[in-house]
């Protein structure tokens, strides 16, 4: 069975008054991998700390694994495993001696110990590096025997700090779909950091998204990606593109253009706002190059970057800002050039517009 962790309004403020996260309720259901996702500073790893025991929450807070408290119990008692981005291993043993030494603070006899750490080498890829030292190994294989040592102890909750960010692109990807796959083979509630976007969506069931201290959104990786609640999950998940419009009588209207069934959601009311100034976000699919006789805007090509599969344009004069629009990596269009393009209404995020009142 696995562990359920509830946080129940867990503030932290630190000794020098540093007020890292305001009060938030959190439940991670048992077997459900959590991506806590946000800039720097925002808190997440302060999140992690207290899950793990190694911080606790201020006066008030309350957490619990499967319904017990543990709030104040340390971090031995809780069976938490934990990986960080740097290694922490020790240098001067051998990878074996290194997924051993958890089991042997844990009191587990000698041949059951063995058994366990092939077990997890063999699982991990790296059986044929037992008696390699860690300062032999590459960063990539370093981490695979971090996580190994991290989960030969069985504990109710594995914990990841931003494991991946030491090691090259290619790497991470490989890696992380490794450990997607990992987690869903062992079933174990797993909470992971991180504040690159790409691998939150990859890996979380759910992702809470962190901004200064509190959580900007709670969702799956579709809805924050497809609807984002606010104007900084928005932009934090990619749709950096802004323009301005009109809502009236619950259609958007874009200067003289009018599109229908376009939801617009006002955050500080939780409720869909069908008139008034609205701000839409959008990524580069949100506008795309057609005809003239189709199209809503004209604008002006700054910029032209070959992204393989894909051209990305940088065009200015359709809003107030320029927007970057992708379109067909063959498609022949030079800087300095005039592009029409058309609204794909779909793709377009509206939020109330930014007033000098609100
Ligand atoms: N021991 C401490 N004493 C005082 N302030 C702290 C302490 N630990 C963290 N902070 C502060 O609390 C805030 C949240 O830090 P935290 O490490 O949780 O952020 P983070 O989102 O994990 O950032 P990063 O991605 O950079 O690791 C930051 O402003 C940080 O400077």
């Amino acid at each position: 069975m696995s562990t359920q962790i509830r946080l129940r309004n867990c503030a932290k403020t630190f000794a020098d008054g540093t007020r890292a996260l305001a009060p938030f309720d959190l439940t991670i259901e048992g077997g459900e991998t959590i991506v806590l996702l946000g800039p720097s500073g925002c808190g997440k790893t302060t999140i992690l700390r207290m899950i793990a025991g190694l911080e606790f929450p201020d006066a008030g807070g309350v957490i619990s694994f499967d319904g017990d408290d543990v709030t104040r119990q340390s971090i031995e008692k809780r069976r938490v495993g934990m990986v960080f981005q740097s290694y922490a291993l020790f240098p001067n043993m051998t990878v074996a001696e290194n997924v051993a030494y958890g089991l042997k603070v844990h009191g587990v006899p000698s041949a059951e110990r063995d058994a366990r750490v092939d077990a997890m080498l063999e699982m991990m890829h790296i059986d044929m590096l037992a008696d390699r030292r860690i300062d032999q190994l590459s960063g990539g294989q370093r981490q695979r025997v971090a996580l190994a040592r991290a989960i030969a102890v069985q504990p109710r909750v594995l914990l990841l700090d931003e494991p991946l960010t030491a090691l090259d692109a290619k790497l991470r990807v490989r890696l992380r779909t490794e450990i997607n796959a990992l987690l869903r083979k062992l079933g174990i509630t797993a909470v992971y950091v991180t504040h690159d976007q790409e691998e939150a969506m990859a890996l979380g069931d759910r992702i809470v998204v962190m901004q200064k201290g509190e959580i900007a959104q709670i969702g799956t990786p579709r809805e924050i990606y497809r609807k984002p609640q606010n104007p900084f999950v928005a932009d934090f998940v990619g749709a950096a593109n802004r323009m301005t419009g009109q809502m009236r009588d619950g259609r958007l209207h874009i200067g003289a253009h009018v599109f229908d069934a376009v939801d617009a959601f006002d955050p500080r009311h939780g409720a869909i706002l069908d008139q008034g100034a609205v701000e839409l976000y959008f990524r580069a699919d949100g506008l795309s190059p057609c005809d003239l006789d189709e199209a809503h805007f004209t604008g002006r090509v700054e910029a032209v970057s070959y992204l393989g599969e894909r051209l990305r344009l940088t065009v200015s004069g359709i809003g107030s800002q320029a927007v970057t629009i992708d379109t067909h990596a063959d498609d022949v269009i030079e800087a300095g050039a005039d592009v029409h393009c058309r609204v794909n209404a779909d793709r377009l995020t509206v939020f109330p517009a930014v007033t000098a009142q609100s």
